[in-house]
């Protein structure tokens, strides 16, 4: 069990010296203040001149974290419970064990044969 925790910036800019002149009045951006107004900003449609403006009015970010309300269970991977299931897996043990075997016999014959030499 994980606890998931969401972090992002969030621009933060300082309208009030704009509140008169804005095109679309002052009341939406005092209702957006204080709050993340990204989807508000965005689904207006502002165009390049808004956006232009913005680093005129920029005074900082702020870090936000928000504690997902879910707690989150993480299962292995299809391939993680693949490699574990071969790590056990019998068949591989038995050809470890022909791999050993045959090292074992070919330094016995090479032994065997050097001897009989000297
Ligand atoms: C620093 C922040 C903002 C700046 C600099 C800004 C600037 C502007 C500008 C220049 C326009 C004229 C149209 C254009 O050029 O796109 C405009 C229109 C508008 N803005 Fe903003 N705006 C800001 C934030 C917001 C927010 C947060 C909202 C909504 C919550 C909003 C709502 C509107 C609306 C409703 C219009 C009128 C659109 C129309 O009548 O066609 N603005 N804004």
């Amino acid at each position: 069990m994980h606890v998931i925790y969401f972090r992002f910036e969030l621009q933060v800019y300082n309208v009030t010296r704009y509140l008169s002149d804005h095109p679309g009045g002052d009341e939406v951006l005092l209702a957006a203040a204080g709050k993340d107004a990204s989807e508000e900003f965005e689904d207006v449609g502002h165009g390049s001149a808004a956006r232009l403006m913005l680093d005129e009015f920029y005074i900082g970010e702020v870090d936000v974290f928000i504690k997902a309300n879910t707690e989150v269970v993480i299962t292995p991977t299809l391939a993680a419970i693949d490699k574990k299931k071969k790590s056990l897996d019998p068949i591989n043990k038995f050809l470890y064990f022909i791999v050993l075997a045959f090292f074992i016999i070919t330094l016995g014959v090479g032994f065997h044969f050097f001897n009989l030499s000297s």
